[in-house]
C-alpha cells in the first residue's frame, strides 16, 4: 500500500535578509568599519539564477528555479550549502550567503561565503526525480562552482547523496585528468566518494561543543539539564545525540510536521528510528505526547536548540521562552527584535555563526584531505574540530567581555575585522 507523505506544518515567515543586514550594520557601526569596505560587504559579489527543465516520472517536463549567491571571496573561495525548500528565493540565498561569509571569517577559514538551492518541496518528488533535478541544476550552474572557486555542501533537504550527484555530474564535464583531482568541488560527500569521516555529525557536534564550552564557562553541569530541539534533521539529531550522551534530557521536538513532548525524556535513537520509518516525520512517536506547534518555544526547559529554519524566534514567542540558553543550530532562527527581548530578559544566545560553524569547519577538513590526498580518522577530525571551535568560542567570549556587547555582536565584530584587515593589508583601502 502506498502511504501519503505526512502533511507539513504552516508556511514560514521571511525576513532573514533584513536580520543579517541589521546584525552586520550594528557590528560595523561599533567598530567604525571603513566606509568603503562596508559598501563592499553590504552587497553580494555574484548572483546566479537559473531556470532549467527536468523530465518528471510521468513524462512531463517541469521547469525549476535554482540560485547560487556568492557574497564575498576576500578570504578564499566561496563556501556554503545548497537548500531544497519552497522558501528558497534570491533574498533567502543572499541572507544565507552573507551569514556564510561571517561564519567562515569568524572560524578563521580560508573561505568566503555563498549559499543557494532550488525552490521546491522535495517531499513531492521521487528519488529518481530529485537525482535528475540535482544533475540538471549542476549542469546549469556550470563553471560557476569549482573546487577553488565555489564549493557547495549540504543544507536543508540536501545530504551526502545530493553532493555525490553534484560531484558525479560536475566530473562528467571535466577531462579525465581533472576528474581525479577535483573531488573537493563539493563537501559533505559520502565517504566512498571522497567524503570525510565526521562531516555527517560535524554541525551537531559543534552545536553541542559550543553549549558545553558555555556550560563550563558558567560552571554549569549539563547532566540532567532539559533541552528542546526544533528540527530533527542532520543538525537537530546530532545535537540531541551528543547532548543526550552528556546526560542532558530531550523533552520536546518539533519538525516540519508537528511537535511532540515528554517531560520524562525522549530517547534520541528511538525517535530517529521512528522518524526514518515514518518518512522523516516525528509525528505519532509512541514515546511522547503530541503538542500544539504554538506551545513549543514556551515549554519549560533549560536549553532551546532551534535547528530548522530562519525567523522562528519572533516577538510573538520571545517573551514566552523559558530556556536560559538558546543555541542556534539553524541559520538566522532569531529575529533582531526577538533577540532584544531575550537579552533584556537575561536569556543567553549562542549565535549561529559560532554555534553551527562545526559544519563548515568539518567541510574545510574534507576539502583539505581531498586537496592533499590524505585520509584522516574520525578521532583526528573530531579533535581538530574541537580545537578550532574552542578557539572561536574563547575569542567570542573575550570580545563580548572587552566590548561589553552580546555574543552575536562580538562574533560579527571578529568576523568583520578579519575581512577589514584582509582588504587593508592588500592595499585596497588604507
Ligand atoms: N547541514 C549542515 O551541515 C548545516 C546546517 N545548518 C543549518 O541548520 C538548519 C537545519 O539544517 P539540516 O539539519 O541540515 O536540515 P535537514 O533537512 O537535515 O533537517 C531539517 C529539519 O527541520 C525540520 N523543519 C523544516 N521546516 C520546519 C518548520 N517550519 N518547523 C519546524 N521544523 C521544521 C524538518 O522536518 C527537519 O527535521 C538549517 O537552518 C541549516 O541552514 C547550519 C550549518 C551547517
Ligand atoms: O559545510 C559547508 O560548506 C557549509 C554548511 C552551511 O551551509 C552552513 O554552515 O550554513
Amino acid at each position: 500500500m502506498v502511504t501519503e507523505a505526512p502533511k507539513q506544518k504552516v508556511q514560514l515567515k521571511q525576513g532573514m535578509l533584513d536580520n543579517v543586514m541589521r546584525q552586520f550594520s550594528n557590528a560595523a557601526a561599533i567598530i567604525g568599519l571603513n566606509s568603503n569596505i562596508r559598501k563592499i560587504l553590504e552587497v553580494t559579489n555574484n548572483e546566479i539564477l537559473v531556470h532549467f527543465p527536468v523530465r518528471m516520472d510521468n513524462g512531463e517536463v517541469e521547469i525549476f528555479t535554482g540560485y547560487r549567491v556568492q557574497h564575498n571571496n576576500a578570504l578564499g573561495p566561496y563556501k556554503g550549502g545548497l537548500r531544497y525548500h519552497p522558501t528558497v528565493d534570491i533574498d533567502a540565498a543572499r541572507a544565507l550567503a552573507m551569514w556564510m561569509t561571517w561564519k567562515t571569517s569568524l572560524a578563521g577559514l580560508p573561505y568566503g561565503g555563498a549559499k543557494g538551492g532550488i525552490q521546491l518541496d522535495p517531499s513531492k518528488y521521487s528519488l529518481a526525480e530529485l537525482e535528475r533535478i540535482t544533475r540538471r541544476f549542476t549542469y546549469a550552474l556550470g563553471d560557476n562552482i569549482g573546487p577553488e572557486l565555489d564549493i557547495p555542501a549540504p543544507d536543508v533537504n540536501t545530504n551526502s547523496q545530493t553532493m555525490a550527484w553534484i560531484l558525479d555530474t560536475y566530473m562528467s564535464t571535466k577531462s579525465p585528468a581533472e576528474r581525479s583531482t577535483n573531488t573537493h568541488v563539493v563537501t559533505g560527500k559520502p565517504i566512498g566518494a571522497g567524503g570525510s569521516e565526521g562531516r555527517d555529525r560535524a554541525t551537531g557536534y559543534g552545536v553541542f561543543l559550543t553549549i558545553k564550552f558555555w556550560a563550563e564557562h558558567n560552571g554549569i553541569d549539563l547532566k540532567g539539564k532539559r533541552f528542546i530541539v526544533q528540527g530533527f534533521g542532520n543538525v537537530g539529531y546530532w545535537t540531541a545525540y551528543f547532548l543526550e550522551n552528556e546526560g542532558a534530557i530531550l523533552t520536546a521536538v518539533q519538525d516540519a510536521y508537528g511537535t511532540i513532548h515528554n517531560d520524562n525524556g525522549i530517547s534520541v535513537e528511538n525517535l530517529l528510528a521512528y522518524s526514518k520509518a515514518n518518512k522523516g516525520s516525528i509525528v505519532g512517536f509512541a514515546g511522547a505526547e503530541p503538542l500544539d506547534n504554538g506551545e513549543f518555544f514556551a515549554l519549560d526547559c533549560d536549553i532551546c536548540v532551534p535547528a530548522a529554519l530562519g525567523n522562528q524566534i519572533t516577538v510573538e514567542n520571545a517573551t514566552k521562552i523559558k530556556a536560559a540558553l538558546i543555541a542556534e543550530g539553524a541559520n538566522g532562527p532569531t529575529d533582531v527584535e526577538a533577540e532584544e527581548i531575550l537579552l533584556q530578559r537575561g536569556v543567553e544566545i549562542l549565535p549561529d555563526i559560532l554555534c553551527n560553524s562545526g559544519g563548515v569547519i568539518g567541510s574545510y577538513f574534507e576539502w583539505l584531505q581531498n586537496r592533499s590526498g590524505e585520509i584522516w580518522q574520525l578521532e583526528e577530525v573530531m579533535a581538530k574540530l574541537e580545537k578550532k571551535l574552542r578557539e572561536s568560542f574563547t575569542r567570542v567570549m573575550e570580545t563580548s567581555k572587552k566590548r561589553g556587547v552580546d555574543k552575536r555582536t562580538a562574533a560579527f565584530i571578529i568576523a568583520i575585522q578579519r575581512l577589514e584587515d584582509a582588504y587593508v593589508q592588500r592595499g585596497i583601502f588604507p
